[in-house]
């Protein structure tokens, strides 16, 4: 079966990540992570950064908040999607203690020395392992964060971490993406009905039951340690995910936030057992524009240890994502070209955010 670790084969990313940092042993932010400094002659703020956007946030609008219990509640999602890009979910049915579990797997991997992490670092052109967020090369400064991504199984790094207990952690993970792929797979019909695209009308996705069988998917465990400048400072930088959507547990720490148009950057608060859903670049291509994939980042904290977990859920690999002949007619033409989930990561990682828009179809 085709995978996503043939996806960065041809992209190696060298982010140098044996010049990491012991994060908590810092008490003043160095100059490489400094994304806003401060003139020391004249105490004015300078951004020697010009991809670092304004850190000002709006609180007036917020991002929906979806009962998935509500007979509504595809319509609403379709109305999120259409207008924000993102939502928030609660009763979707996954118990609080997987949330706690999957926390204690991400603080005892964080909690290891860099020296032992190291042991279990992703290589430049692999998919899975410790390291930095991949969008960093695209920055002249360094992100306030680290992560651990896993696709497929974490054995392998697992047993680098921890030799006696590897299989508690592994067994936390197998637990916790069989979750995410039942709600992923409820969500995606909940967005397709709202487009009025039925399970026939999705020959890749549709197993015997309509149930997505092939889909493969990521995930990325996401560690933003307190930070001693954390106004001059970025956890991770704005970025879309190039999945078809992605289900993202966020602690009781804030910090991410979501592009608005026309508004500016919105908080997207924690809140106790829901979930941040946001549309993904795929799902733009597939939706021939009408759900638009977000931009989003995350901001850092002076007191507390910000920890999330994005399960990242995309087609079959080697599937390719086009426009649906649905949302195509004599009014609406096809505005991007079929491309794979292997294709567009290796896409994104040469263009990054430019990557959505290098596929657009010219008008004739
Ligand atoms: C499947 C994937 C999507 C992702 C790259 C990855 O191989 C695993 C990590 C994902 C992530 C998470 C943080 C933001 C992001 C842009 C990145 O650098 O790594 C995404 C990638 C993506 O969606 O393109
Ligand atoms: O930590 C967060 O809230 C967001 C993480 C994220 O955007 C990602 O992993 O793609
Ligand atoms: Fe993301």
């Amino acid at each position: 079966m085709p995978s996503l670790s043939e996806a960065f084969r041809e992209h190696p990313l060298h982010l140098h990540h044996n010049k990491l940092l012991d994060f908590n042993s810092l008490e003043e932010l160095p100059d490489s992570y400094a994304w806003i400094q401060i003139d020391q002659d004249d105490h004015t703020i300078t951004n020697p950064n010009p991809n670092y956007p304004s850190n000002s946030c709006h609180g007036d609008e917020n991002v929906p908040i979806i009962n998935l219990n509500d007979p509504n509640a595809p319509k609403l999602i379709g109305n999120a999607c259409k207008t924000w890009g993102v939502f928030q979910v609660v009763n979707h049915g996954i118990p609080m203690s997987l949330f706690r579990d999957i926390q204690q797997t991400g603080q005892a991997l964080f909690s290891c020395s860099t020296h032992q992490k190291l042991k279990a670092a992703r290589t430049p052109d692999g998919v899975s392992g410790y390291g930095r967020a991949r969008i960093s090369s695209f920055f002249p400064k360094l992100m306030w964060s680290e992560c651990f991504t896993i696709v497929e199984s974490p054995l392998e790094h697992f047993i680098q971490l921890w030799p006696h207990e590897y299989n508690k952690h592994c067994d936390v993970v197998v637990q916790y993406e069989e979750a995410m792929k039942k709600l992923a797979q409820k969500l995606m019909w909940m967005v397709l009905t709202s487009l009025g695209i039925s399970k026939e009308e999705l020959k890749w996705a549709a197993g015997p039951k309509g149930e997505f069988k092939w889909a493969c998917s990521a995930l990325h465990l996401n560690s933003y340690p307190s930070c001693p400048d954390p106004d001059r400072a970025m956890g991770l930088a704005p970025h879309t995910d190039s999945t078809l959507l992605t289900i993202l547990y966020q602690n009781d720490v804030s910090g991410l936030q979501v592009l608005r148009e026309g508004v500016g950057w919105v908080a997207v608060p924690p809140l106790p057992g829901g979930l941040v859903i946001n549309m993904g670049d795929l799902f733009h291509i597939l939706s021939n524009g009408s759900y638009p994939s977000v931009l989003h980042r995350v901001l850092v904290n002076r007191t507390r240890q910000r920890f999330s977990v994005a399960y990242l859920y995309g087609p079959p690999p080697n599937v390719h994502i086009r426009p649906h002949p649905k949302l195509i007619g004599p009014n609406r033409r096809a505005l991007y070209r079929p491309v794979t989930w292997n294709e567009y990561l290796g896409t994104k990682a040469k263009y990054f955010n430019k990557a959505l828009s290098s596929l657009q179809l010219c008008a004739t």
